[in-house]
């Protein structure tokens, strides 16, 4: 039997209703769309639903849950043959700025405990993902000793160019604006630097760069909990850190020192990313555990913050860095693959976050997917973060 609008109540007022009971998003985005905020206002035109949906990153597996969960829940509806979602990005602001970057809405730093662990691999390809769904994104590579997101997302030119008062130029790669360590010190120059050189330099790259208005500062931090760390959240408004780990107990060990460090300077943990979790062997299909399997998961337990994704052990990742001559940009193109080819023209640059189309390609394969996956659910902690969400229990993949 279906649902029937009460006397007083309007056939979108009672699809608003529908939808704020279904709890609809807790799978994908850890939170229900109506906590954040996730639907707009309903219209029915004849017996047709148009759902405006706000997602904090229109995610290709997310939008089809979403919309599922949609078709779902306003069915029973007498009165309801059909249901268009609408979707748009929203990036909220929490109308916080420092004088250092007057612009930017969010800073988010990705960290890692220990080295070599796919920091920057996530960090440039969140940053991409989320420029992909149409917000302003930049990407700071911070990491001083060795500054490798850059290379990582085709940048050839290391100098910036300067504006007439002597500010910075970030280069632009795969729509997001980058600036590095590397543009100022030379990607061979040994950096055995200590707390105040460092301070220095970084104060210089905070406050120096002409970024232009940001939805996302994306900040890859060196490995570590040291004096970068420590000196970031100390200049900036950091709304939330991802850190990213392996499976193995000396790769979470490290990740857990971080989570520490990032607590005592009460900096919100976004979630964590297993890198490198599971082989899947492309001649007998089965998976393999080669640095043994959840670490992530017991470390985002006991810190009680989600885990924002799993990424497969992917051999493509590190082959085309290797390449010779690759047709694309090394690195971002592999976990990139099948990412979304926006055209950026300066104008569409220009446009409004909202801006449409959010065409999602089908192709890419499942590190692509995770990575995607990845960036949706940091989007949606921050949105939760601004609007002061309960965190979920829970940590679903
Ligand atoms: N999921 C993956 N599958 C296969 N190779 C990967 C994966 N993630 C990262 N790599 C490779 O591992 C290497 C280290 O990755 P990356 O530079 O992102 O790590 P990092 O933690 O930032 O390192 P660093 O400590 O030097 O800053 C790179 O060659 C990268 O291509």
């Amino acid at each position: 039997m279906g649902t029937t609008p009460s006397d007083d109540e309007s056939l979108a007022a009672c699809v608003e209703r529908a939808l704020a009971d279904a709890h609809i998003g807790r799978d994908g985005l850890f939170y229900a769309l109506d906590e954040l905020d996730g639907f707009g206002r309903v219209r029915v035109d004849g017996r047709t639903a148009i759902v405006p949906v706000t997602l904090p990153l229109p995610a290709r597996d997310v939008r089809t849950v979403v919309e599922r969960d949609v078709r779902e829940a306003v069915g029973a509806i007498d009165g309801i043959d059909a249901v268009t979602c609408r979707f748009e990005p929203r990036v909220p602001d929490p109308g916080v700025r420092v004088e250092l970057l007057p612009d930017v809405k969010h800073v988010i730093a990705v960290a890692s405990g220990k080295g070599g662990v796919g920091k920057s691999t996530v960090a440039t390809n969140v940053a991409v993902a989320l420029a992909d769904a149409g917000a302003s994104v930049g990407v700071l590579d911070a990491d001083v000793y060795g500054p490798n997101a850059p290379q990582l997302l085709g940048v050839g030119e290391r100098t910036p160019t300067a504006t007439l008062d002597d500010r910075m130029v970030p280069r632009e790669a795969h729509g997001v604006s980058v600036m590095s360590m590397g543009f100022i010190v030379g990607e061979d120059d040994p950096v055995i630097w200590r707390g105040p050189v460092v301070d220095g330099f970084l104060t210089q790259l905070f406050g120096d760069v002409e970024w232009g208005p940001l939805d996302y500062l994306v900040v890859d931090l060196p490995p570590g909990t040291g004096d970068v760390q420590l000196s970031l959240v100390q200049h900036l408004p950091v709304t939330g850190a991802v850190v990213v780990t392996t499976p193995q107990a000396v790769a979470v060990d490290d990740a857990r020192r971080g989570l520490e460090g990032f607590a005592r300077y009460d900096v919100p943990i976004l979630g964590i990313v297993e890198n490198m979790a599971g082989f899947r062997c492309p001649d007998c299909g089965s998976v393999h555990d080669l640095f043994d399997a959840g670490g992530g998961d017991r470390l985002a337990e006991a810190f009680e913050v989600p885990v924002l994704g799993h990424i497969p052990l992917d051999p493509a990742v590190g082959e085309l860095e290797r390449g010779e001559d690759p047709p694309d940009p090394p690195g971002v193109s592999v976990p990139l693959l099948g990412r979304l080819q926006l055209p950026r023209t300066e104008a569409e640059r220009e446009r409004p976050t909202s801006a449409e189309p959010m065409a999602l390609r089908e192709d890419g394969g499942e590190t692509r997917r995770a990575l995607e996956l990845v960036a949706t659910r940091t989007a949606a902690r921050v949105n939760a973060l601004v609007t002061d969400s309960t965190p979920p229990d829970s940590s679903p993949d």
